[in-house]
């Protein structure tokens, strides 16, 4: 790119940053290696011709939506076949392909393939004995069979057990028999299985002589290979418009008495033996496998997701001038607008912080799996409870700061050809899929407040719930980072500790433990959001500090900031929950004291409006009780500000880090070159209505109805 076609603002910008942008972006990508890879095989796609779409998607009918992506992701995908390296390990492919989003580039919503790579293939890989992997695998390595996952009924989705396809075992032909008993349990969901797929897995309850076997999963051809049509007894078709994921072509699939042979059962795990004995598994939750990986990898995909979004949002902001501050003076970038910092700088960091936090729990994932396979299940719950924190939290997150950069790009944010409104529909899709965000946090308040039971017997707690046994009393607030850290920590222990007695309480009054759970289940989740923000926290600082010594000092300082930021932007939002945290529970009188402390600030904080009785009270106890004072508030208020202010004249250049090509982005207002208002035009210039100067309509409804004639 020419230096001179590039917006004056953002060539300033970039004359402005002060640390080496090329470097931060070998860290994000986790070397240099890594970088170079990423960059060659986007080259190599980007390079292809047809992939990228001349006319926008969104002017496409349904249809032709569809089957333009089918187009595309068959050239996409050979593409990807020819630059495979078979002796990678999955790790080494993983890595890879962690910051590889060139997708984006081709598809503005998602692929209808997507699924075959995300769950196909990994199930097979988690499910199948070696003899089926072996065979299954390679045909669906090369695509000579499209695969899907087919789990979500239109009756459940979350309650995985309440799923209703039968799948009946026949010893006298060795068959499955595959029935949907009712409208319910048709599949509902399943990416790429309306007309894309010609197998899937398909997750159903297992009968034996009349015994219910638990759910299991089973390889299943749906269509002829060769004609494509449905198979007998199978009934097929799309779902219909969404949100987004409009070019997925998610499908329903119902079953009238579908025979497939018994080795179609994918046996790793439980089997069924010729003559009809069942033989469990070591853990039944084994089967669910595919949730884990997937939910471990939507961490990275909301870091991506973010780092998109907010590129653009940054660069938009850099090159738009609004409003006229003081007079005489030219329009300042709406990036010197505090406000608008408030609104991005964070999306920024905690990019950061998913990307870190990402690559942790894959390593987790990766050791747990190579456990699993040598028959230690040990650490399976904690893999469990940790995806189960981190997936809502980095999708809330994530779909929430994705809006605020759409937001803060004004009347032209709401344009598609912005790609965020895309985004936002792709990022909020993952709040409900791989497990609803709720329901996901009420599983890690399970693992949580049975870890606690544990603990209270004297049982030692493990990895990352190891903190919960420290003894949280009142330490003085010294507002440092790792300070606030610990102070999130001990949030979660006091929120634990209080939700379990909460519980005890409402058992004793009578209700059964499930109710005295439903009862009590919003505290049970803010417990689950507690613990993960205390991890994400900590991960981030910690792995940065780890990885930062070896960086030059400009970037590191400028990490650093943004592990600050992150930091103090929580420690303001979760403000209520740190004077809670620094006052003790020791004793009625101190219970009331941080009842009433809390009240009063709480009174403060959100209206204004401070009840002076409450606050006198509270202030003369808090002078004993607690060690966050309102002065220490106002401290980390002007630290936040500050932060903004060191973090302004390197905002571009962060951005810019993330390293995402102008077709990645897919954007009119985050091109690198800054040039938005020409790119609006342009693009809308390839609406279909500006191909001619009068629509017909003029003369068919307007003009008859504007004389009076209709
Ligand atoms: C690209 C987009 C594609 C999208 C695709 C999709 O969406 S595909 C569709 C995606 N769909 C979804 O994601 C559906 C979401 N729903 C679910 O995942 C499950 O139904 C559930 C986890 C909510 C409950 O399951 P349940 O009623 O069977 O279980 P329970 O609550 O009675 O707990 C029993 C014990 O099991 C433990 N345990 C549970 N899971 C796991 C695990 N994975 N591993 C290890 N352990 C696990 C749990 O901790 C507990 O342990 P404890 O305390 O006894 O020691
Ligand atoms: C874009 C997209 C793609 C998808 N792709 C696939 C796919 O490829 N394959 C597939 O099999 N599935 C797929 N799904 C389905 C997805 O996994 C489910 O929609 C998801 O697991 C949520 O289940 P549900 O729809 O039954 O929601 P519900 O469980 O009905 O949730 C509705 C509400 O009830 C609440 N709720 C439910 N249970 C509880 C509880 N125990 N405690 C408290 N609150 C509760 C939830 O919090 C939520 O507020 C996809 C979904 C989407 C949106």
């Amino acid at each position: 790119m020419s230096a001179n076609k590039v917006n004056v603002d953002l060539q300033r910008e970039r004359a402005k940053c002060d640390f080496n942008t090329e470097e931060l972006t070998n860290f994000l990508d986790w070397g240099v290696k890594y970088t170079e890879k990423r960059r060659n095989l986007e080259q190599k796609v980007l390079s292809v011709k047809g992939l990228l779409d001349d006319t926008p998607e969104e002017y496409m009918s349904h249809k032709e939506k569809y089957e333009n992506s089918i187009r595309k992701s068959v050239l996409f995908y050979k593409t990807l076949h020819s630059m495979e390296d078979e002796n990678m390990s999955i790790d080494e492919k993983t890595r890879i392909n962690f910051r590889n989003i060139v997708t984006s580039a081709v598809f503005k919503d998602n692929s209808p393939l997507m699924l075959h790579n995300s769950m196909f293939i990994p199930t097979i890989m988690g499910q199948g004995t070696d003899e089926q992997k072996a065979y299954w695998m390679k045909r669906a390595k090369n695509m000579e069979i499209i695969g899907t996952y087919a789990q979500t009924e239109l009756g459940h989705g979350t309650f995985i057990r309440g799923l209703e396809t039968q799948a009946t075992y026949d010893p006298d032909t060795e068959e499955l028999v595959l029935h949907s008993p009712a409208l319910s349990s048709y599949k509902w969901w399943p990416g790429g299985l309306a007309h894309t797929a010609n197998y899937c897995v398909v997750m159903a309850r297992l009968y034996i002589k009349g015994k219910s076997h638990g759910i299991h999963p089973f390889m299943v051809q749906i269509r002829d290979e060769e004609t494509h049509m449905p198979l007998p007894g199978i009934k097929l078709g799309e779902i219909g418009a969404k949100l987004g994921f409009n070019t997925v072509n998610n499908g329903f699939l119902g079953f009238e008495n579908h025979r497939i042979p018994r080795d179609r059962m994918l046996m790793k795990n439980a089997q069924v033996l010729k003559d009809g004995t069942f033989v469990a598994g070591s853990n039944s939750k084994l089967t669910y496998g595919t949730m884990v990986f997937v939910r471990v990898i939507i961490v990275n995909s909301m870091a991506n997701m973010l780092a998109k979004a907010v590129t653009i949002a940054v660069r938009y902001s850099a090159i738009r001038r609004q409003s006229q501050p003081k007079p005489n003076e030219p329009e300042p970038q709406i990036l010197d607008y505090v406000t608008q910092q408030h609104k991005l700088f964070i999306a920024i960091a905690s990019s950061h912080a998913f990307y870190i936090n990402a690559m942790w729990l894959w390593e987790i994932y990766y050791s747990v799996t190579s456990q699993l396979a040598g028959g230690n299940l040990d650490n399976l719950p904690e893999l469990h409870a940790l995806a189960c924190c981190l997936k809502p939290l980095s999708t809330i997150d994530a779909t929430t700061m994705i809006e605020k950069c759409r937001l803060a790009c004004g009347g032209h944010g709401y344009m598609l050809s912005a790609n965020l409104a895309q985004t936002y529909g792709l990022a909020t899709a993952a709040y409900t899929y791989e497990g609803e965000n709720t329901v996901l946090l009420l599983q890690a308040a399970r693992s949580l407040v049975k870890a606690w039971g544990g603990h209270v017997k004297g049982q030692p707690l493990k990895g990352t719930m190891a903190y919960l046994a420290e003894n949280p009393t009142v330490k003085v607030w010294d507002g440092s980072v790792d300070g606030i850290i610990q102070s999130f920590k001990v949030v979660a222990i006091r929120k634990l500790s209080s939700v379990v007695k909460i519980l005890k309480e409402y058992e004793k009054s009578g209700l059964s433990p499930e109710d005295a759970w439903n009862k009590a289940s919003v505290f049970l989740t803010a417990v689950s959001e507690a613990h993960g923000r205390a991890v994400l926290l900590s991960v981030y600082k910690s792995e940065t500090d780890k990885r930062a010594a070896a960086l030059s000092p400009p970037l590191r300082k400028v990490l650093l900031q943004m592990v600050d930021l992150y930091v103090t932007y929580w420690a303001l939002e979760k403000v209520g929950d740190m004077l809670l945290s620094y006052v003790p529970v020791v004793g009625k009188r101190a219970s009331t004291v941080r009842r009433q402390f809390a009240l009063s600030w709480a009174l403060r904080l959100d209206s204004g409006h401070v009840s002076p009785i409450a606050f006198m009270s509270a202030a003369a106890e808090r002078r004993q009780y607690a060690s966050i004072t309102e002065r220490d508030v106002e401290e980390l208020q002007r630290r936040y500000i500050e932060l903004l202010a060191a973090i302004r004249p390197n905002a571009v250049g962060l951005v810019d880090a993330f390293d995402f090509r102008d077709e990645i982005l897919n954007s009119a207002l985050g091109a690198y070159d800054g040039r938005a208002y020409e790119r609006l035009m342009e693009e809308a210039m390839k609406s279909p209505l500006n191909a001619e100067p009068v629509n017909q309509t003029f003369h068919k409804y307007l003009k008859p109805f504007m004389r009076g004639k209709l």
